[in-house]
Parts: C-alpha cells; sequence; structure tokens
C-alpha cells in the first residue's frame, strides 16, 4: 500500500535510469501492479465488473522488463544489500561507475567475461589472495616485472570493462528511456486504469446505490406482495365462508322449497277435500234453510204461546208477591204463637240433670277401681236417687236414710218436680232438643237465659260447654250453631242479622273481661242498663260470622277462666261465667227490626262452707261467701219476679249481686230463662244435692205462678 503514492506521483523526466531504480522500479511497478492488479480483479471478482481486457497487459509489461534490468544490475562489482530506497541516485552513477569494492564475496559475483582469477588483483595491491591469506611485499618485489604485466593486462581489463561499462550504460540508457517510455504508457494506463477504477466504483457505487434501492423496493415489494397475499388468502377464506354460507343457504332454501312443494300438496288436497265439504255444506244449508223455515212455524207459534205464558207469569208473580206476604203474615204468627208455646211453657224453666257415676268418683287421685279401698269406694257411693216418670220425665226421688238417736234406721224420701229431668244417661243432644226454642226465641227478639246451677262437679261446664267431642258438643255451642241456623232460614224471608259476642266472669264480685288482651283484665267494669239493653264498659265485644268464630272465642275465654283448686273438685270453676249472643235482625221486605239475646251463664259450684273445705281458708271462704250470696241474689229475684207476676207491683232486687244486675233484662219483662239444675249422683254430696233441688223447686214454683197468671192472660 505504501507503493502506490508513489505511482501516483508523476515521474521527472529527468531522474537518471538507473538499473537499481529500473529494476526496483520495475519490481515495484511489477509489485504494485500486480497488487493494484490482484485488488482490482478481486474487486472484480467481487463485484463482477467486467473489464479484463488491459489489465494482463499491464502486467506481462510489468514482469517482462524488470527481469532484463535486473540481470544487468547484478553485473555490477557492487553488493546488493538492500531495497532500493538504500541506492544512491543520480545520473554521475549512471555514466561513472566507481570500481566495484572488493570483499570475500566478490568472487562469487564476478561475470563470465572476466578470465582472470580474482588472486591476481590481491597480490598486485597487496590485498588478499584467493586462499584468503596475506602475503608480504618482500615476495611481491621479486616478481615486479610479473606484476606489471599483470597490472597491464589488469588494466587492460579494466580498460575493456569500462568500455563495457560504457556500452552496458548505455545500453541501460537506452533500456531506461525504453522502461520510462513504458513507465510512462503504464502511469498513463495506470491513470486510465484509475480513471476506469474511479468510474468503476462510482459506477458501483451506483450499483450499489440501485442496489440498495432495489432491494427497497424488492422488500417493499415483497411485503406488499405478502400483504397482498395475505388480503387474498382472507378474502379466499371470507368468500369460502360466504360459499358456505350460501351452500347452506341454499340447503335451506331446498329444504324449504321441498316443504312448501308438500304443502302446496297439502292444501290441494285440503282444497280438494274443502270443495267437497262445500258441496256438502251447501247441501246441510239447503237442509237448514228448510228446517229454519219449519222452526219459523214454530216459533210464531211459540210466540203466540209465550204472551199467554206471560200473562200466566204476570198472574203467578201476584200470586207470589201474594203468598210473601202470607208468609210474612204466617211468620208474625208463628213468632206469637212460637212466643205464647213458649210462655205457655213458663217464661221461667227449670230443667234437672244428674250426671253419670265417673271413674274419678271412685278415687279421685287414681282412675284404676282394681286397686280401691273401702274409703274410696264409701265416697263413690251413689247416691238413692230414682226417675219415676218413665213417661214425662218430670220427677226426681231422693231417698236418704240416716240413724235415729234410738239407733233405728230412718229413711227419708223427697220427691221433686221440674220442666224436665234427665237421667244419667241423657245425651247433650236430649238435653238440647228441650231447649233449642228458647235459639229460635232469641232470633225472634227475645232475650233468653240459660244457667246451670249446682254443687262443684255436679256436671254445670259439661253441660254448658261440653266435651271434644261431637257427642259432648255443649249447649253454648249447640245454641249458637242454632241461632245461625234460624238466622240463616229466615233470610228468605227478608230477616238479615247481625251478631257480637261477649264473655264476661264474675269473680268475688268483680267482673272481668274473658276476651280482654295481655295480661288478666284489671280494669274496672261497669254495668250499664238503657234503652238499647244492658252493656258492660271497656269490655271486649267481637262480631262473629259463623258457629267456627264462637268456638275460638269460647277457647280464649276458658283459657282465662279463674280456676281453683277445691276439696269437692281439682278444677271446680269458682266464678260465674256469662257468655252473651246480641242478635239484631232488620227485614229489608217489612222494615221490621228485632234485638235479643242470648245469655248462657255456668254458675259457680253452690256447695256449703263446711264441705268445700274454705272454712279455713280466708280467700277460699270469701270466694264462697261471694258465690253463695249471690247465687241468694238469683234465688231473691226469682222469687220476686214470681211475686210480682202473681201479686202484681213488686221491688226486683237486681242490684243485690253483679250477677242478677247483669242479667236484669235477660230475667225480667218477656224474657225466657232456662235454669239447669246439675246433680252429682254421688251419696257424699247427698246433702248438697238436695240444697240444690230446694232452691230449683222454690225457681219452678215461682214459674209455675208465673204461668198461671200468664196463661189466664192469654186466654
Ligand atoms: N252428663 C255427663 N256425662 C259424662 N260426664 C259428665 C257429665 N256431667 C259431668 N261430667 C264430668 O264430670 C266432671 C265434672 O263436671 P264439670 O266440670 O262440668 O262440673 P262443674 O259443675 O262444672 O264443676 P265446677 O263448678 O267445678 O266447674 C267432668 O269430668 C265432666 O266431664
Amino acid at each position: 500500500m505504501s507503493r502506490l503514492p508513489r505511482l501516483r506521483s508523476s515521474p521527472d523526466p529527468s531522474d537518471p535510469p538507473i538499473p537499481s531504480i529500473a529494476t526496483t522500479l520495475g519490481f515495484s511497478m511489477s509489485t504494485s501492479t500486480l497488487g493494484y492488479k490482484r485488488k482490482a480483479e478481486d474487486d472484480l471478482d467481487a463485484e463482477a465488473l467486467d473489464q479484463p481486457r488491459k489489465l494482463p497487459a499491464i502486467g506481462n509489461g510489468a514482469t517482462a522488463r524488470p527481469l532484463a534490468a535486473s540481470r544487468s544490475a547484478l553485473n555490477r562489482p557492487t553488493t546488493i544489500t538492500g531495497p532500493v530506497a538504500k541506492q544512491p541516485s543520480g545520473p554521475q552513477r549512471l555514466t561513472r561507475p566507481e570500481p566495484p569494492k572488493l570483499s570475500t564475496s566478490a568472487p562469487r559475483r564476478t561475470t563470465r567475461a572476466t578470465s582472470a582469477p580474482p588472486k591476481q588483483l590481491g597480490l598486485s595491491t597487496g590485498l588478499i589472495r584467493p586462499s584468503g591469506r596475506v602475503v608480504s611485499a618482500s615476495r611481491v618485489a621479486s616478481g615486479s616485472e610479473l606484476q606489471t604485466k599483470e597490472f597491464r593486462d589488469l588494466k587492460n581489463q579494466v580498460a575493456s570493462i569500462e568500455s563495457t561499462q560504457l556500452a552496458n550504460a548505455e545500453r541501460l540508457a537506452q533500456t531506461m528511456d525504453a522502461e520510462r517510455a513504458k513507465v510512462a504508457e503504464l502511469e498513463a494506463n495506470h491513470r486510465a486504469l484509475s480513471l476506469e477504477l474511479a468510474n468503476a466504483k462510482s459506477l458501483e457505487l451506483d450499483k450499489r446505490r440501485e442496489l440498495v434501492s432495489a432491494s427497497d423496493e424488492i422488500e417493499k415489494l415483497r411485503m406488499k406482495h405478502a400483504k397482498e397475499i395475505m388480503e387474498l388468502e382472507m378474502e379466499a377464506k371470507s368468500k369460502a365462508r360466504e360459499a358456505r354460507e350460501l351452500a347452506d343457504e341454499l340447503r335451506l332454501a331446498k329444504s324449504d322449497l321441498e316443504r312448501e312443494r308438500d304443502n302446496v300438496s297439502n292444501l290441494k288436497a285440503t282444497l280438494s277435500h274443502q270443495s267437497t265439504s262445500h258441496i256438502a255444506l251447501n247441501a246441510q244449508i239447503n237442509a237448514l234453510q228448510a228446517q229454519k223455515a219449519a222452526t219459523q212455524m214454530q216459533l210464531d207459534a211459540l210466540m203466540t204461546t209465550s204472551s199467554d205464558k206471560t200473562l200466566d207469569l204476570e198472574t203467578a208473580h201476584r200470586r207470589i208477591l201474594d203468598l210473601e206476604q202470607d208468609a210474612r203474615e204466617s211468620e208474625m204468627v208463628r213468632r206469637k204463637l212460637h212466643n205464647m208455646v213458649q210462655e205457655l211453657k213458663g217464661n221461667i224453666r227449670v230443667f234437672c240433670r244428674v250426671r253419670p257415676v265417673l271413674t274419678s268418683d271412685l278415687s279421685p287421685s287414681s282412675s284404676f277401681t282394681s286397686n280401691l279401698t273401702p274409703d274410696d269406694e264409701e265416697k263413690g257411693r251413689e247416691a238413692d236417687i230414682t226417675f219415676p216418670d218413665k213417661r214425662d220425665h218430670k220427677e226426681i226421688v231422693v231417698s236418704s236414710s240416716s240413724s235415729s238417736a234410738m239407733g233405728s234406721e230412718r229413711k227419708e224420701i223427697y220427691n221433686f218436680g221440674f220442666d224436665r229431668v234427665f237421667e244419667p244417661e241423657s245425651t247433650q243432644v236430649e238435653v238440647f232438643e228441650e231447649i233449642s226454642f228458647l235459639a229460635q226465641s232469641c232470633v225472634d227478639g227475645y232475650n233468653v237465659c240459660i244457667f246451670a246451677y249446682g254443687q262443684t262437679g255436679s256436671g254445670k261446664s259439661f253441660t254448658m260447654e261440653g266435651g271434644s267431642t261431637e257427642a259432648t258438643t255443649g249447649m253454648i255451642p249447640r245454641a249458637v250453631n242454632q241461632v245461625f241456623k234460624a238466622a240463616d232460614d229466615l233470610k228468605s224471608k227478608g230477616w238479615e242479622y247481625k251478631m257480637d259476642g261477649q264473655f264476661l266472669e264474675i269473680y268475688n264480685e268483680t267482673i272481668n273481661d274473658l276476651l280482654g288482651k295481655g295480661e288478666f283484665d284489671k280494669k274496672k267494669h261497669e254495668i250499664k242498663h238503657d234503652k238499647s239493653g244492658t252493656r258492660v264498659t271497656d269490655v271486649n265485644v267481637m262480631p262473629l260470622q259463623s258457629p267456627a268464630s264462637v268456638t275460638s272465642l269460647l277457647r280464649v275465654a276458658n283459657s282465662r277462666r279463674t280456676v281453683a283448686a277445691t276439696l269437692m273438685n281439682e278444677r271446680s270453676s269458682r266464678s260465674h261465667s256469662v257468655f252473651t249472643l246480641r242478635i239484631s235482625g232488620t227485614n229489608t221486605h217489612t222494615g221490621e227490626s228485632c234485638e235479643g239475646s242470648l245469655n248462657l251463664v255456668d254458675l259457680a259450684g253452690s256447695e256449703r262452707l263446711n264441705s268445700s273445705g274454705a272454712a279455713g281458708d280466708k280467700d277460699r271462704l270469701k270466694e264462697t261467701q261471694n258465690i253463695n250470696k249471690s247465687l241468694s241474689a238469683l234465688g231473691d229475684v226469682i222469687a220476686a219476679l214470681g211475686e210480682k207476676a202473681e201479686k202484681g207491683e213488686k221491688h226486683i232486687p237486681y242490684r243485690n249481686s253483679k250477677l242478677t244486675y247483669l242479667l236484669q233484662n235477660s230475667l225480667s219483662g218477656n224474657s225466657k230463662t232456662l235454669m239447669i239444675l246439675n246433680l252429682s249422683p254421688l251419696a257424699a254430696h247427698l246433702n248438697e244435692s238436695l240444697c240444690s233441688l230446694r232452691f230449683a223447686t222454690k225457681v219452678n214454683n215461682t214459674m209455675i205462678g208465673t204461668a198461671k197468671k200468664q196463661i189466664r192472660g192469654s186466654s
């Protein structure tokens, strides 16, 4: 590479053409040229440039010429040991070459034109012999002639050499000129080649740029092509999908078409069937039109009949109105007669009911009769009670035996007569049959009061409220059912009824509301009497729509009743309970209205103080005193009512107890009162039973007197 600048610099034509320079230049040229050529070839090979024509010519010239110059340079007696740069330059060296310096290596560089051996030169100059040893001067003097001759020969040889050298120099100069011309030519070639190379390079650069731009273009095209391929593929896919969808649609369309074809064929079949039907229907229409004409004739006949029937209907309607009027009048008559019958029977009546002996009567603590002790058997012994009136069931005979002071047994027989006596076997149904007419009376607008009277455990609650089964249902639910049924029956006669219920308890002369809410009733209630009837302040009055609502009302009330244990009955009730059903009715046809009430009273136990075991218990004593006081007041009121009916004006002591004051309106006037005397069948309760029987007889006798007077009044 370092030689290239020298090649590029223009050569100086004044420089002497020395063989070493020529040789060196030739070599250098050759090397540079070869290097340049190799580079150019490499470039050409690499870049595939097509310029092979001039480069071989340069290479050949460069190698041929320097070789000749080199051969001439070697003839010089100068040892060439270094590169061209060490050689002296200048024209004098070419024209006057200095004699070569001798050295040990000189003989090897001797040209073939020299015939004398190198040792002669060494002898004449006292220099070195060919053998290499130094010869002394005394030995040289003896042969001076020889030496002179040799010197002359040598001088001749030198002259010859010099002439040869001159000739060579001339030849060399010529050669140099030729070489310079060639160098100039080569340099021209080189410049041309450089130019070509520069052109080629610029061309190459252009080509490279073109190539790069072409590559970019190709890349762009390739990307564009890839994109187009992708788009085409996508389009192809979309087309394929569309094709599939179209194929599906085609398939569906084909199936639709097939179905439509089926439909068309079905419709054709239907059409032909309809045509047949149409023909048949036409025939039917014709037949029906004929029938219609016949029916029209019948209709005309019926219209004639209808007008006759309308006349008949109007007549019947008038007749119905007349009959309804008759029915209403009959209803009024029925009510009057019913009431008259009730009055004939007695507005105050007394029934007597003896309950059966119970298993619990034998042993209050045990229901197993097999373990009875003599004491238990005595407790469970039946009293001597007979029922002699087997036809009318109005008599009861109680026999009592006692020992006299003399030790003889004394037997007493008590005969009592009542409106009805129910034996222990009597059922609830039989008892209710006798009192159901009272339910009708309260629907007709009368006040009805039914008492259950008797000692504790005699069966008052069982009679009034009953048990849980249909057969043991008591008088209260049966009477309520009857009232609802009677009210329902009267609907056809224009009567509409509204019913309300209340349930009160009188305990120790205090009124408790058994339908109250929350804790037990602590309110102070007062009894008020006015034109609209009897009212108790601050008590719940429940509207009753059905007998079922009455049942739930009774359940609520029972759960709140005050129950205290006594010796007589472990569930003994120590209060009077009063259930009141108020009935108000209006007749939409006649405008009449009525108000009645049904009072069902379960009285507290009527036992005496000593037999109740309450004598030693202060609270129980007070309870029993209050119960006896109110029962006594009830008896007094009933007796006074009897006297009043018998003798005229008489003060009725209603206010003597809460019970009589509460029931004032249901006991006075034309109200109906029924007392059911409940008796225990046990001998142990005989004295209590006799007391109750006497009380009931007193009431019954009052009724008899009243009834006699009423019968007289009626007749
Ligand atoms: N006619 C009857 N048939 C069957 N059992 C009866 C009859 N009468 C009453 N009993 C039963 O006798 C027992 C006492 O009757 P109940 O409780 O009705 O007496 P009570 O007079 O109401 O007593 P209290 O005054 O303590 O309320 C109850 O077990 C009841 O079932």
